[in-house]
């Protein structure tokens, strides 16, 4: 049986400054764009959590150097990418859609696997999308291989990216090692979490790699080197969120330090959430500061954009004043579980209620009961039990060490940051 972890209850309002771990999304990419690059990269601050341990893990695998640099650094050196080797990709997104393509330049036999729930996540697209640029993949979804040749000529291919924006960034990051690059069209229903994409095209363009993205929905990598990367990764923005979410459900001020004035990070969107829900949001030279109005007020939110932020959005909605509607979220069921009926099914244990739309969530406030809280091995399931057990006793969060997929210690992190409630 999984420990229940006893979510606190506020004494008061939190008043705190929490830091926050590196970012997971800068951090994976990071690691696959120092893999391809032509010399040594130095990564400052990265994240040290289950998925980037994973990535770094699959990276070792293929050949690659990965090893502890000073402070927490990690100190990237390419090689030759061989197998054979075996990809361990957990429950990590990232891992399962950014390393296929990398591993498609390897020479010999690479076999992918993962987490039962990840044998379900949407991937077939991107292995789709492999063999139409020359990848010899046998399978749809893991477990899967892929026989290497060393190289791959790559080319134009259009693809249904609107499951996840991820098979999209697991394309263009690897296209400028491809032979001739990379063209990528999507055709279909909106992709969603665009700010990824972004970040993807930034960053390499940072090591100084051409994209052109001018065109809507198609995305061209020219190929050529990828240069070595000496990069300081910004705090975990969408991490950051139940620590934010915290001032904002007790009356409360929380800081979290080092916040980027510019970034592509999509959880930098909770300044506006959390306004909208009438707190107040200041950014300084000290951080993020978020201070929690007397009472929650509803909000009517498309989250297509930023959809990873759904689930503490979703808790907060619960604790306030009026119906919540979010939308543009249809495709949290491919997600680390089905975010929109675990939430539903977790609410409504609670005396919430909740219905799914066909691409959302609508929430009526109700008042609400302690009990068990499932978080369905999803580290953002977990952390909205917590937030919800600061107003609502004997909230029992199943499995908070889930919350190690992107956040070393979560626990010890809201431990810390109650230690201010007064
Ligand atoms: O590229 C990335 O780093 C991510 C992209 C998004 O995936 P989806 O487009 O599947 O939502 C996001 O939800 C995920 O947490 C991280
Ligand atoms: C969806 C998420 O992660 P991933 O798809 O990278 O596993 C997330 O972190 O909310």
């Amino acid at each position: 049986m999984t420990q229940l972890w006893p979510a606190p209850t506020a004494t008061g309002a939190v008043r705190a400054t929490v830091p926050v771990p590196g970012s997971k999304s800068i951090t994976n990419r990071a690691l696959v764009l120092a893999a391809l690059a032509e010399g040594p990269s130095t990564l400052r601050a990265p994240l040290r959590s289950r998925d980037t341990e994973l990535m770094a893990g699959a990276l070792r695998a293929l050949g690659v150097g990965v090893q502890d640099g000073p402070d927490g650094s990690w100190q990237v050196t390419p090689a030759a990418l061989r197998g054979p080797a075996e990809v361990d990709c957990g429950l990590a997104g990232t891992v399962m859609r950014f390393v296929p393509p990398m591993a498609a330049l390897a020479s010999g036999l690479i076999t992918f696997d993962g987490d039962p729930h990840a044998r379900k996540r949407p991937l077939g697209t991107v292995l789709d999308a492999l063999r139409a640029l020359g990848a010899d993949v046998d399978g749809d979804a893991l477990p899967f291989q892929i026989r290497g040749a060393g190289k791959l000529p790559g080319g134009s291919v259009t693809i249904d990216a609107s499951a996840s924006s991820q098979f999209v960034s697991g394309l263009l990051l690897s296209a400028p090692r491809f032979e001739q690059g990379v063209v990528v069209r999507h055709v279909g229903e909106p992709v969603p979490s665009l700010p990824h994409i972004e970040m993807t095209v930034a960053m390499l363009r940072a090591a100084g790699v051409e994209v052109d993205d001018r065109e809507a929905d198609t995305w061209r990598v020219l190929p050529g080197p990828v240069r070595a990367l000496d990069l300081d990764v910004e705090p975990d923005l969408s991490n950051a969120t139940p620590f934010l979410a915290a001032a904002a459900a007790t009356g409360g001020t929380v800081t979290v330090p080092g916040w980027p004035a510019r970034t592509t990070q999509a959880g930098d969107a909770i300044r506006d959430i959390l306004a909208r829900m009438g707190a107040q949001v200041q950014l300084t030279d000290e951080g993020l500061t978020v201070s929690g109005p007397a009472e929650l007020d509803a909000v009517d939110l498309d989250l297509h954009d930023v959809g990873e932020l759904t689930p503490t959005v979703a808790a907060l909605a619960a604790l306030a004043n009026g119906r919540s509607q979010l939308r543009g979220i249809a495709h949290l069921r491919g997600h680390e579980t089905d975010r929109l009926a675990a939430l539903q099914t977790e609410l409504t244990k609670l005396g919430g209620a909740v219905e799914q739309t066909e691409d959302g969530l609508v929430i009526e406030p109700r008042p609400l009961t302690g009990g068990s809280w499932h978080s369905y091995a999803d580290h953002r399931m977990a952390t909205a039990g917590a937030i919800l057990g600061l107003r609502v006793p004997g909230v029992l969060v199943e499995d908070i060490a889930t919350t190690g997929k992107t956040i070393p210690d979560f626990p010890g992190m809201w431990s810390a940051m109650l230690g201010g409630a007064v």
